[in-house]
């Protein structure tokens, strides 16, 4: 295999993102609001707002996001002050919401559930 394919894997998540369907919605979207992540209105992407028992929780959790989201190359838009973190998750080659954010978000609850 040539350097230039283990890349190509490297950006894991491999070929073209593309926008969700109405019927993947309806079928990936459920599990994510019962845990508090929504659609934003006028951007098509999902925000979430967490609260941790402190500081050291919050920036603990955006460790461990930041680790994963560069391995696989799909990062949050986020803020943070204090013990809050508003994550906002969308992709840009496709413009709007696509199964990599959903995969990062299913990461970062386990990661939430793990931190408070
Ligand atoms: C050039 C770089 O690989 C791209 O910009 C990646 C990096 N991180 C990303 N993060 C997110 N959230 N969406 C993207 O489309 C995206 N693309």
């Amino acid at each position: 295999m040539q350097i230039s394919e283990l890349r190509g894997t490297r950006r894991s998540q491999a070929g073209k993102a593309h926008r969700l369907s109405a019927e993947e919605r309806d079928q990936l979207l459920p599990n994510l609001r019962a845990v508090g992540w929504n659609e934003l209105e006028g951007r098509d992407a999902i925000f979430k707002q967490f609260h941790f028992k402190d500081f050291n929780r919050a920036f603990g959790f955006m460790t461990r996001v930041a680790l994963q989201a560069e391995k696989l190359d799909h990062h949050p838009e986020w803020f943070n002050v204090y013990n809050k973190v508003h994550i906002t998750l969308s992709t840009h080659e496709c413009a709007g919401l696509s199964e990599r954010d959903i995969n990062l978000a299913s990461f970062i609850e386990q990661v939430a559930v793990s931190m408070t």
